[in-house]
């Protein structure tokens, strides 16, 4: 790997020493690091490289998910980090480091190749990326990149405003644009499943598939963020972003061979071409705005979000939104794609739901609650799973349809973090798991109709009691044509209590986290499998 000077703005927050620290780690722990690799931290705060070096160790400590076996590799992993005060808006501050820069790189003798990290608010993107040009920083010989952190624009019109501001310093193959959901190890893993399994390709189009359920739920409300969330709402900080991004690596089809990143890209771009634009008019009908009131998680009382410190009482804005889109191409024509997101729900979640068209009628009512539909559901976190939920019946008896399940769990200490991927993929210069412009361009261009509606008050704000999932009106969207939310916690999620529940508790004979056996009444024994 090239030799790598990773200079970190926003080196003191929240950030970077809940997910970036811990990252960099984790990647330093299975060798994935450059042999010549620097870390210069800045900000403001007056740090010696001593202070700094504890604070990463605090961090790693405090938030990562392996920890150092002795002090001498964590020491070995410490020794490359530096930390410079540094003022954002003080050009002399960024000649001051590229002398440090400098003088590292020739301590190392390693070549000159940059990679810049904004940690940092938004508001601070465009200075950041001017004076790393101006202080003659990016203008070495090596390679340059920028990864930036969302949010990255708060409408269309800002978006493209911040990219042309950007487009002077970087080029688009400069800018790596983090959206943390492409960097899930289950998100990653859509595209090879796909790619690599003739089972799964046959099954992606409108022949087979009924409907798209993509969710991600959260208990948290609010948090400290007041001041940032209540301009953004559900909209922007989850479905413009993470939630999009999961629906094009969803929809793509990729081509039979390892793809490269511009067919990725090519391909997720054709997806969001083909999403059949929401007017104005039209957003009441197909998206729902909600907020949550004060109820019950996990036992205990929560505040309504109004209630929130620093949200004002009479805050309109979205911590849930649910929708209805469309994808207008040969493969996905006819088929609803229902996203939804929320803050203070019943549980912790985010899955995408294959619902598969039945092939046996078992009722003419398509929402009967009897039905067993047969589904395909990717669990992306906070575990990570992979089940097939199929539909059958005892031959011998003819009795009632009972779900089936193949269950694949991964253990979650072996599933590297977003972060790790994503910091990995940036130092390689590979990126295929970051949004695009023309991702992001396309994004806004969608969602600015619904942005639209929102502040005209054109769609109803629905409250839901936190610890539900969500308003009415969300189950409504599904139930109009036909179909419900499937695999919510009180539905059959959990493989242990689903097979519980479909032949009795008392039958449930062995539950391992990769295997079941269930033996029935009749003396019949099932054996489901994970697969790995
Ligand atoms: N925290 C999170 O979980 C997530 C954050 N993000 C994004 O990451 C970015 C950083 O967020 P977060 O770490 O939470 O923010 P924090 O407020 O915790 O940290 C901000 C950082 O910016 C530095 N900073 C602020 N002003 C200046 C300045 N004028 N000059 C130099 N440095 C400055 C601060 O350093 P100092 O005070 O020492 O100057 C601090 O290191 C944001 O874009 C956010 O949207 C994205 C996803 C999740
Ligand atoms: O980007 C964000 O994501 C988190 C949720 O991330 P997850 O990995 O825990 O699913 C969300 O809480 C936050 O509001 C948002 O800014």
């Amino acid at each position: 790997m090239d030799a790598t000077t990773f200079v970190l703005f926003g080196a003191t927050g929240d950030l970077a020493k809940r997910k970036i620290y811990p990252a960099m780690y984790n990647l330093f722990v299975d060798g994935k690091l450059p042999q010549a690799f620097s870390v210069f931290g800045l900000g403001r705060r007056e740090l010696t490289d001593e202070k700094f070096r504890a604070n990463v160790e605090h961090s790693i400590r405090t938030f990562s998910r392996r920890q150092p076996a002795d002090g001498s590799s964590l020491n070995a992993f410490l020794e490359a980090f530096r930390y410079s005060v540094l003022d954002i808006g003080r050009i002399e501050d960024y000649n001051k480091l590229l002398q440090l820069v400098e003088q590292r790189e020739a301590a190392l003798g390693a070549d000159p190749n940059r990679l810049f990290y904004l940690s940092v608010g938004p508001e601070f993107f465009e200075t950041i990326a001017s004076n790393i040009q101006a202080s003659g920083l990016s203008s070495a010989a090596g390679w340059k990149r920028l990864v930036i952190e969302k949010p990255f624009g708060h409408d269309l019109q800002s978006a493209r405003n911040l990219n042309k501001h950007l487009s002077r310093s970087f080029t688009e193959d400069e800018i790596f644009r983090i959206d943390h959901y492409l960097g899930k190890p289950m998100v990653q893993k859509l595209e090879i499943l796909q790619q690599s399994n003739p089972v799964l390709q046959a099954l992606w189009t409108n022949r087979h598939i009924a409907n798209v359920q993509i969710t991600a739920n959260e208990t948290v409300g609010v948090e400290e963020r007041a001041g940032y969330y209540d301009h953004v709402g559900a909209v922007r900080d989850m479905f413009q972003n993470h939630m999009l991004q999961l629906l094009m690596m969803l929809a793509i089809h990729l081509p039979n061979h390892n793809s490269t990143s511009d067919e990725v890209r090519t391909k997720k771009k054709k997806v969001m071409e083909a999403l059949e634009p929401l007017f104005k008019e039209d957003v009441a009908f197909n998206v729902v705005r909600g907020q949550y009131a004060a109820g019950e998680i996990q036992g205990k009382a929560v505040a309504g979000y109004t209630s929130e410190p620093g949200i004002a009482a009479d805050s309109a804005n979205d911590t849930f939104i649910a929708a209805k889109l469309q994808i207008d191409d040969y493969f996905w024509r006819g088929v609803p794609f229902y996203i939804r997101t929320g803050k203070r729900m019943k549980e912790k979640s985010t899955r995408i739901v294959i619902e598969f068209k039945e092939p046996l009628k078992q009722s003419s009512q398509k929402n009967d609650e009897r039905r067993i539909p047969n589904l395909l559901v990717f669990e992306i976190s906070p575990n990570e799973s992979i089940t097939l939920q199929l539909s059958t019946r005892d031959p011998q008896h003819r009795g009632e349809f009972k779900p089936m399940f193949i269950d694949f769990r991964s253990d979650s200490h072996e599933v590297p973090e977003a972060y790790e991927n994503l910091i990995g993929d940036a130092l390689n210069g590979d990126p295929t798991f970051f949004a695009h412009w023309d991702e992001v361009e396309l994004s806004w261009k969608w969602v600015q109709p619904i942005l639209d509606a929102f502040t005209e008050n054109l769609v109803p704000l629905q409250t839901y009691a936190a610890g539900t999932y969500g308003p009415a009106a969300s189950d409504e969207l599904l139930a109009r044509d036909g179909y419900r939310w499937q695999f919510d916690a009180e539905s059959e999620h959990n493989i242990a209590d689903s097979a519980a529940a479909s032949v009795g508790e008392e039958q449930l004979q062995k539950v391992t986290q990769n295997e079941m056996q269930i033996e029935t009444k009749e003396g019949n024994t099932y054996a489901y499998h994970a697969n790995h």
